[in-house]
């Protein structure tokens, strides 16, 4: 044993308060701490008051800020064992303190511990913080998973030491090897093929999106699903390969699933928390049948507790802890079938006595486990219970291939479980159910401790060694490669313990079968310390099988030895490697999750970066197509307004034109209706007015004609506005011009309502007209002159008349006056009469005109007309500025989303950025967690 002081400085002294110093280790270094339930010094309990204040995450160790660069790293990362010696300064001897300076070093290391168990605490607080805030970003803007179609890899070569078909993985060494994985930056997002071969080389995901602006699917490929460990969603649907069952899958559905992966990842990640901040240890000690796993127990504590038999007897988990947990009072709680065991409700127990425990580890009919409260007799530094730095709980199971138990339950208690003590019968080595349990306990715990038990019954104990040394190393590598401190050949009935007080298990005060004082050395309160040379089978477990005094006495003491160094290395691998056990799932859970995360946020990056470049890029080429589009829709507003106003204005003037002229022209125009004669002559006016109203029908259906030649113009132009303005978006509609002026078209006769009169057929007007132009003659010469010149040829009797008046002088004029008058207005009416012809047409044209003038004819009609054009109009019109407006709001709609989009993918790059940024910085914290325990030489120090 090495007497050096570590520490530097000189020797320790009890009491007195340490500190590191003189050398580069002191810089930043804490101060010793005690923690654990075990007997405390004065400094350490000091010590552990500091520890006690600085419990919580977030103390003074570990930074405020949690910057990992100022937390001390006990030692370089790789796995390694603390050596057996600790380096001896020149000049300096073993001091007095030397039991102090080991518990000191124990504090130490718990204190490395707690500073890790914190470190880890706090990043599994932080990852699932950033699990959470990513459940909510998954929500808003569903995650997608890399499509990464490859070849796939050539399957890796066989290793010799594994056996094949089976995969560990989940073991510590793997995820040790896992945890040397750097997050490496994830391939870039790629398309994914739908089968092996497509898309080999693979395409940029910027192509892709270019080319295909629809989502890419969003789940992984088998291939990739290797790359997650923690978050990678399986699938399993019958009949359908995993790559065609994503392609089928909706992105909400994806997010569903990664959804529920990161709850289950949480709820993992707080278990974790929990058993991290569980500071006992659990040490599971199982194996075969018969294997003596409940003899090496008694060993370990020196006192038979639990009962030994050759023929099966443990069928109950007996659970052993330290008399002190249960207010310093032995005894057992035999915990029944259903019942959560809870030490402050009794009603979740039944209490027994030590003694009565042979009765119950039997009785499994009644019991699921007992719960053993004893006293540990040995000092602090030898015992395992009561060790000054944890509380540990001995649990010793029942065989693995017992009938009344199934092997699961075993399993199941791994999860507690920080250490497996596998005792295996150095006669029986490892049967197929050890094989089966070790090579499962191997996904948590890489390292197992292997006690061969009942070495003394071997005779070649080499080839024993050997071949159990070779199976070791089949099924637990990393065991093996440390075979010498955690393989260990021992003889577990060669050790002398103490009965348990009270008459317990271990039968009277002789101990099963010795009935002689069990200790070497005497009474000195240290059993088994210094195996002594003159014992024999008495006073040890004293099995049949027990080697005779004499022949055996260099045995025993070899397997006191062996049992020594197996204590040692059990102590060292309980306390220094519960941090990895304890920690180890953890940091290993926590590094996958982180890692995932990193993948995960960097693909999505990049997929966000693209997106967001893509609706950029599309609102750069929307802008001004939604500008256009706006412009478009007011020109062609005012065009259409423009094109109904004038075509209507247009058809409303070519209407009143074409009526004022055809009814101001009517007289003059041939109606087609023949003069009949004076006795004809008021069937003659009948006529002429029924001609003159179809006259004026005729051209009010021409001017139709004309409006709707118009309207057919105004509906092709709006249909070229609309082809110019919507293209394929124009509804072409069907126009028939045919259905406009349908009604009102015979109403003339009904609103002009003139009878001829008797006046129309004389125009008496023109006829003094015709008289003032022949001015100086008398009334009736007046008369007869107009009307005998105008009768020349056509009414030659008149003439005639007028020259027998000549013939018959003056005088005889005066006679005839008389007569002359009467001739002449009989001549006077004969004219007028003769003029009706003329006359008449002139005269109904004229009250027609009237009659039109009053109702406003030609302006009701020119507005019918024009207004009928613009209703006309109107649909088509409405219709092209709906699609306008359709096509302005349509584009406004595809703006506002794409905006949407844009702000979306920016909030999501910004958040995978940071995303990438947070869980490599949380992961880089969790890597510098050193579960290997304090550099050599400090903790090792209290290895005697
Ligand atoms: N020769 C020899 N016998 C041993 C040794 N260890 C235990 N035995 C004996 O082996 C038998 C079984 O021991 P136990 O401790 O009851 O074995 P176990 O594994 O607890 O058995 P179960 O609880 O029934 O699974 C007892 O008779 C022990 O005395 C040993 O190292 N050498």
């Amino acid at each position: 044993m090495s007497s050096s002081n570590p520490f530097g400085g000189g020797s320790a002294t009890p009491g007195s308060s340490r500190s590191f110093s003189g050398d580069r280790r002191n810089a930043g270094r804490p101060q010793y701490m005690t923690v654990g339930s075990g007997s405390t010094s004065e400094s350490a309990a000091r010590l552990q008051a500091m520890l006690d204040e600085d419990s919580g995450y977030g103390g003074s160790i570990m930074s405020g800020d949690d910057n990992a660069e100022n937390v001390w790293h006990p030692g370089p990362p790789q796995d390694r064992f603390t050596p057996d010696h600790t380096p001896v300064k020149p000049g300096e001897t073993n001091s007095a303190s030397e039991d102090e300076r080991r518990v000191l070093a124990a504090h130490v290391h718990q204190m490395y511990y707690n500073q890790n168990r914190t470190a880890l605490g706090r990043a599994i607080n932080q990852t699932a913080e950033t699990l959470r805030r990513l459940q909510e970003m998954n929500a808003k803007w569903p995650a997608h998973y890399p499509t990464v179609q490859r070849p796939p890899s050539p399957p890796p070569p066989a290793r010799p030491d594994v056996r094949p078909g089976l995969a560990h993985t989940q073991s510590t060494l793997d995820n040790h090897r896992g945890l040397e994985r750097v997050p490496s930056r994830p391939q870039p997002p790629k398309r994914a093929g739908t089968s092996l071969g497509e898309h080999q080389s693979g395409e940029s995901s910027n192509t892709a999106v270019a080319k295909t602006p629809e989502p890419a699917p969003r789940l992984v490929t088998p291939q990739l699903a290797q790359d997650f460990s923690v978050l990678k969603i399986e699938l399993k649907m019958e009949g359908l390969p995993q790559s065609e069952i994503v392609h089928s899958l909706e992105k909400q559905s994806v997010a569903a699933l990664l959804d529920n992966q990161i709850n289950s990842s949480i709820r993992h990640l707080f278990s974790l928390r929990e058993r991290i901040e569980d500071t006992s240890s659990k040490v599971l000690i199982t194996g075969d049948l018969n294997a003596g796993k409940s003899t090496f127990c008694n060993a370990l504590l020196r006192r038979k507790v639990l009962p030994e038999d050759q023929q099966p007897c443990t069928s109950i988990f007996c659970e052993v802890l330290d008399v002190r947990e249960n207010g310093g009072v032995e005894e057992v709680h035999a915990i029944p079938h259903g019942y959560v065991y809870n030490r402050n409700d009794e009603s979740t127990y039944r209490v027994f006595a030590l003694k009565q425990l042979e009765d119950i580890v039997v009785d499994s009919d009644h019991y699921s486990q007992c719960r053993i409260y004893i006293k540990d007799i040995r000092v602090v530094d030898e015992s395992l219970l009561n060790n000054g730095v944890v509380d540990i709980a001995l649990i010793d199971a029942p065989g693995l291939n017992n009938d009344s138990l199934k092997t699961t339950a075993v399993f199941a208690r791994q999860e507690e479980i920080d250490v497996v003590v596998f005792v295996v019968s150095a006669a029986n080595h490892f049967t197929l159910s050890a094989k089966e349990f070790i090579f499962n306990a191997a996904r948590e715990k890489a390292y197992m401790f292997m006690v061969v038990n009942g070495f003394d019954n071997i005779r070649d104990q080499n080839r024993c060694k050997e071949m159990i040394l070779k199976q070791v190393a089949h099924l637990s590598p990393a065991t093996f490669k440390e075979s010498s401190e955690l393989v260990h050949f021992v003889s577990s009935n060669a050790i002398p313990v103490a009965p348990a007080p009270g008459n317990g298990p271990g039968g009277d005060s002789g101990g099963s079968g010795s009935g002689s004082a069990p200790f070497d050395g005497g009474d000195d309160g240290k059993p088994g310390k210094d195996g002594g040379d003159d014992e024999g089978p008495t006073g040890k477990h004293g099995e049949p099988g027990s080697p005779p005094k004499k022949k055996g006495k260099g045995k025993e003491k070899q397997a006191r030895e062996d049992f020594d160094e197996l204590e040692s290395s059990l102590r060292r691998f309980v306390l220094e490697k519960r941090a990895r056990s304890k920690l180890a799932p953890a940091k290993t859970y926590l590094m996958n999750v982180l890692g995932d995360l990193s993948t995960l946020a960097g693909v999505n990056k990049d997929v966000a970066q693209n997106e967001l470049d893509r609706v950029t890029e599309e609102l750069r080429q929307l802008e001004p197509v939604f500008e256009q589009s706006k412009k478009a829709r007011s020109q062609a507003d005012d065009q259409v307004a423009n094109n109904i106003d004038e075509t209507s204005n247009e058809v409303y003037a070519l209407t009143r034109n074409t009526l004022n002229s055809s009814i101001s022209r009517i007289a003059e125009t041939d109606l087609g209706v023949q003069y009949p004669g004076v006795f004809g002559a008021y069937n003659y006016a009948d006529d002429l007015k029924v001609a003159m109203l179809n006259q004026i029908t005729e051209t009010v259906r021409w001017c139709e004609e004309r409006a709707r030649e118009k309207t057919v113009q105004g509906v092709s132009g709006i249909k070229s506005l609309g082809l110019l303005h919507l293209g394929d978006q124009y509804v072409d509609l069907t126009f028939r011009s045919e259905k406009m002026f349908r009604s009102r078209r015979d109403a003339l006769a009904r609103q002009v309502d003139f009878e001829p009169e008797l006046w129309d057929f004389f125009d008496f007007a023109n006829i003094w007209e015709r008289q003032e132009k022949v001015a100086g003659t008398s009334m009736a010469v007046t008369v007869a002159g107009v009307v005998g010149t105008r009768m020349i040829g056509g009414l030659g009797w008149l003439d005639g008349a007028l020259t027998a008046t000549k013939i018959v002088g003056t005088s005889n004029v005066r006679r005839l006056i008389v007569p002359g008058l009467v001739t002449a207005v009989a001549l006077g009416v004969a004219y007028a009469v003769s003029q009706i012809p003329n006359s008449l047409p002139r005269r109904l044209s004229a009250k027609l005109s009237a009659q039109l003038a009053h109702i406003d004819y030609t302006h009701s009609n020119s507005t019918r007309i024009s207004s009928e054009v613009r209703r006309a109009l109107k649909y088509p019109a409405d219709k092209l500025r709906e699609g306008l407006q359709h096509s302005v709001e349509h584009l406004q709609e595809q703006r506002r989303e794409t905006v949407k989009v844009q702000q979306e993918s920016e909030v999501a790059r910004k958040y995978f950025s940071n995303l990438v940024r947070d869980s490599n910085d949380i992961r880089t914290r969790v890597m510098r967690v050193d579960l290997e325990g304090p550099a050599p030489g400090i903790a090792s120090s209290y290895n005697g």
